[in-house]
């Protein structure tokens, strides 16, 4: 099968590259953020290292939306959550999106599913989640964090039936990636997992401008992680939703997920750190609306969300000084 990525930033790069050179797979990338499509050009691809080291040129086809012709089977779609709406409507207005075509996401926080339905087939829609650090560095300038074959990502069809032959396939190219996919039963629980490792990690490491590394080697991190997902799944219950992971498997993930990626800047980190909004109001947010709309108040993530609103706005005074 053919794909095409809306898309080339770090996780967009990691999937696209990874089918690309480990599968042999045909893909070609969408991009709008034009340093970063003018750099490719330039340099005659992205330049990929994995853990700072090896760091070379691979070659790419990527596009303008306006000027792509191309008609793949299926679209990966990695923006951040305040981009997608803008980016969706320039995509569909340039023409590129076919009704037969599927669309898959493993976006973190909530709320993106909702937008891609508005132009996708409900039934063509992948949910995923992808437990994979990448670091962009600048235009065109990626970094593959972790060591190879540690990647582990989840997949599960929007329409919680069992997956069709084309979902089959996708897993198929992503096993053959070494993007390590797992199948979900169920979509929501499977991004929930993910909503509430991210609520903990990105938010702590952005406010205290740690790698993941460092941030671990802080002894009470378990025990503020502890008090964060307990939240999280108290929420998660009263809504129905059903994780795929305990409360102390999430728990202890942090810490070894934390070791794994110790180079890692959470994506997060990297929007603070250039200025730009953070995925907070779809991370922590989501878990405390959840929470509300459910008669219970998720005290510590609300707290945290206005403390990251509070560093987004400190940029102002700090780093201009
Ligand atoms: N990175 C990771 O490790 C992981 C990320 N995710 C999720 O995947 C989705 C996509 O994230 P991700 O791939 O990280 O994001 P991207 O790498 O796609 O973000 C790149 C965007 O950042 C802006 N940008 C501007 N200047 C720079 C610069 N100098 N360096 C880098 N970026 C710049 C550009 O947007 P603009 O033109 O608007 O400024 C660009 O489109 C998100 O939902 C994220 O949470 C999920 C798992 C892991
Ligand atoms: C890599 C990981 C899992 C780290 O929190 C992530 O999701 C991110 O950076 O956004």
């Amino acid at each position: 099968m053919k794909y095409g990525f809306i898309g080339a930033g770090a996780m967009g790069y990691r999937y696209g590259v990874m089918m690309q050179e480990n599968a042999g797979i045909d893909v070609d990338f969408i991009d709008t953020w034009e340093p970063n499509v003018e750099k490719v050009r330039e340099q005659g691809g992205v330049k990929v290292a994995r853990d700072h080291k090896n760091q070379h040129i691979v070659p790419i086809n990527i596009y303008y939306p306006e000027e792509y012709t191309g008609h793949p089977d299926v679209w990966i779609i990695f923006k951040k959550q305040m981009q997608l709406a803008d980016e969706l409507e320039r995509d569909k207005a340039a023409g590129i999106f076919h009704p037969d075509q599927y669309a898959f996401s493993a976006m973190n926080g909530m709320g993106h599913f909702e937008k891609i339905e508005k132009y996708f087939d409900p039934d063509k829609i992948i949910c995923g989640t992808a437990m994979i650090a990448t670091r962009m560095d600048g235009p065109a300038d990626v970094d593959f964090m972790g060591a190879e074959n540690g990647e582990v990502m989840h997949m599960a069809p929007y329409n919680n039936k069992p997956a069709d032959e084309v979902t089959k396939q996708v897993f198929a190219d992503f096993k053959q990636a070494k993007l390590g996919p797992v199948m979900a039963k169920e979509w929501k629980g499977m991004c929930m997992s993910k909503v509430v490792y991210n609520a903990v990690v990105n938010t702590l490491c952005t406010m205290f401008e740690l790698q993941m590394g460092q941030f671990i080697e802080y002894p009470k991190v378990p025990e503020m992680a502890t008090q964060l997902f307990n939240e999280s799944f108290d929420a998660c219950e009263r809504a129905g939703i059903e994780m795929i992971e305990t409360r102390q498997e999430q728990i202890d993930s942090v810490t070894t997920t934390s070791h794994q990626f110790k180079y890692h800047y959470p994506s997060m980190y990297q929007d603070f750190s250039k200025g730009r909004p953070t995925e907070v109001d779809y991370i922590n947010g989501y878990i405390a609306k959840i929470g509300r709309e459910h008669d219970y108040v998720c005290r510590t993530h609300e707290f945290i969300v206005n403390e990251v609103h509070m560093v987004e706005l400190m940029r102002k005074y700090k780093h201009n000084n």
